[in-house]
């Protein structure tokens, strides 16, 4: 009956009870409506809904502002209901979302990902906000990352237990115990780049790929002293890949969802430092380990020598009025591997990319290699780590790989009160993220920023400027009483890699623009396809 009176595009196509009373109220009181008329009304009618909610969104989030203080809120938009500006955030990539919205004033109000948030990318207002933690501004990570770190582990607590956690921490990170370490480092990243060689000739290799592998190996050996042999199926390697792939992810653990394996996985890793912390005692090898350090610390009488024997010298006397309890050591272990993994795999992808594509760098490098007898002295326990640190063209590169394509593009604090500055202000509750990756494109610390030039680093008057005016114009480890515990641990890992690769290796990138990717680490898109081969 219906279908002889209107168009069959709006006849329903099932007639139930209720689709078919609605067609008829329709029928009585739109006999005239021709189908475009009632698109586009329907089309209308969803516009003023959305435009009129979104003025209630923004209007709502405005009025958030604290109104004891008279400053407005920085400029920026809230989005549109319930999303805010999130879907902007995923389409365009967290870089361009931040260089999109890029002020003058370097601060700009949003919402992502359900919460208020500013973004700041000003090296100035960074600073004037580091100054304000850890009291009025708190580090705020995702839950899945910290269920993964481990609620007892030095990057999720706070306060008081975070300061003491890291002072005790920093003993495993000493020039003492780094040149303790170098040993396993260097060895590791040797066989596994005699490995590419060896096994890849010719053919293509994922550059992201294999620094991963190689970096879970380094990271497992250097923090719980964990060798092939004992893990001789990889069981815990891949645990530690699963955990590391899935650290930002919906905290829902059901059965089949990415936060149910990486719980397991990080069971497979929990369980694993408990069984060597069982046996650490007894353990008879002839190095150190970073949880060697820290169970010292815990256990042993002062003055107690490590397992090489080496001397602790005096300024690692040990202070034991902040021992790791057991928890908070298996937390840590766990929280010091995944924090070592993505981010030196990322800067180990650049070393390979920025050198790759900058021959006359690597040239520069062999040279500095040369001149010191290294270049064809390829031992495999010839480094030490005060020849390390004689090396400037070696500590240029780190630094300026680290600034071009920071591992680490953003970091995340929640305010605990309103926060004013000179003209806006940052309510209570507020997400803060200060881009870093923004701060190294903008700031003034540097002259042609879109250049690759590890010379720069080479001038002595950069590091004065940046410890003087620009205190945060550079910060790959990030800043302040959060900054990387790893960091110098990390620079050594960097140091030995650019030395094996540029003595080992001569290598060609498949893709030298491809474009770079930023979460949940910075790196080609395509994971850097590449050939390598002996070095002639
Ligand atoms: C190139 C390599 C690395 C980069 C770029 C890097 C970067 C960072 C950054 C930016 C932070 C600060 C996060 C924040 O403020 O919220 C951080 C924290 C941290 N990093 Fe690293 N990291 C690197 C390697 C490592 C390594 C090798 C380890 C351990 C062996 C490590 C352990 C940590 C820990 C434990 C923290 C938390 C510190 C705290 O909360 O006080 N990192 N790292």
């Amino acid at each position: 009956m219906f279908a002889a009176e209107y168009p069959s595009s709006i006849v329903p196509a099932s007639e139930t009870k209720g689709e078919f009373h609605f067609q008829c109220v329709w029928s009585d009181s739109l006999t005239d409506v021709s189908p475009t008329t009632s698109v586009l009304s329907t089309l209308a009618c969803g516009l003023l809904t959305l435009f009129l909610s979104t003025v209630l969104w923004r209007r709502y989030y405005e009025s958030c502002r604290d109104s004891s203080s008279n400053l407005p809120l920085p400029r920026g938009s809230f989005g549109y209901p319930l999303v805010g500006e999130t879907i902007h955030f995923i389409v365009e990539g967290m870089t361009q979302f931040v260089k999109n919205r890029r002020r003058k004033e370097g601060i700009n109000k949003t919402h992502l990902l359900g919460s208020p948030m500013v973004t700041v990318d000003s090296d100035q207002r960074i600073q004037q906000l580091v100054s304000k933690e850890p009291h009025a501004l708190v580090s705020s990570l995702p839950t899945s990352t910290r269920v993964i770190f481990g609620e007892n582990g030095i990057s999720v607590v706070t306060g008081k237990e975070h300061a003491s956690m890291k002072k005790s921490m920093k003993q495993a990170f000493t020039p003492v115990r780094l040149s303790d370490y170098l040993p396993i480092v260097q060895k590791c990243i040797r066989r596994h780049i005699v490995s590419w060689i060896e096994e890849n000739t010719g053919n293509k290799l994922l550059g992201f790929k294999v620094c991963e592998k190689l970096v879970c190996d380094l990271i497992l050996e250097t923090v719980v002293g964990c060798g092939r042999d004992q893990d001789p199926d990889g069981k815990v390697r891949d645990a530690f890949v699963v955990c590391n792939e899935n650290l930002f992810c919906v905290p829902l653990a059901i059965p089949g969802t990415a936060f149910y394996k990486v719980k397991q996985a990080r069971q497979v890793v929990v369980d694993f430092v408990k069984k060597h912390l069982a046996t650490a005692d007894s353990s008879s090898k002839d190095f150190v380990t970073i949880l060697d350090v820290l169970l010292a610390h815990q256990r042993k009488p002062e003055g107690t020598s490590l397992a090489n024997g080496k001397d602790e010298g005096q300024d690692d006397v040990l202070d034991r009025s902040d021992q790791l309890s057991d928890i908070q050591l298996i937390d840590n272990a766990v929280s010091l591997m995944i924090a070592g993994l993505d981010t030196v795999t990322s800067s180990f992808c650049s070393i390979l990319s920025l050198l790759g594509k900058h021959p006359d760098k690597l040239a520069a490098l062999r040279q500095e290699l040369e001149s010191q007898d290294l270049l064809n002295n390829d031992l495999d326990d010839d480094l030490t780590y005060e020849l390390i640190q004689s090396l400037p063209y070696v500590q240029a590169i780190n630094k300026e790989v680290l600034r071009f394509f920071p591992p680490v593009g953003g970091l995340l604090r929640v305010s605990k009160k309103t926060l004013e500055f000179e003209d806006f202000q940052i309510p209570a509750n507020w997400r803060v993220q200060y881009s870093v990756r923004g701060v190294h494109e903008v700031t003034k610390a540097f002259d042609d920023k879109q250049e690759f030039l590890p010379e720069r680093w080479l001038d002595p008057k950069l590091e004065e400027r940046l410890r003087t005016e620009f205190p945060c114009g550079y910060a790959p480890f990030g800043i302040g009483s959060r900054a990387c515990l790893g960091k110098d641990l990390a620079l050594l890992e960097m140091s030995v890699f650019v030395i094996e690769v540029a003595r080992l290796t001569d290598w060609s990138l498949l893709n030298p623009n491809a474009k770079q990717v930023f979460l949940p680490i910075e790196k080609p898109f395509d994971n850097l396809p590449m050939t390598v081969s002996k070095r002639k």
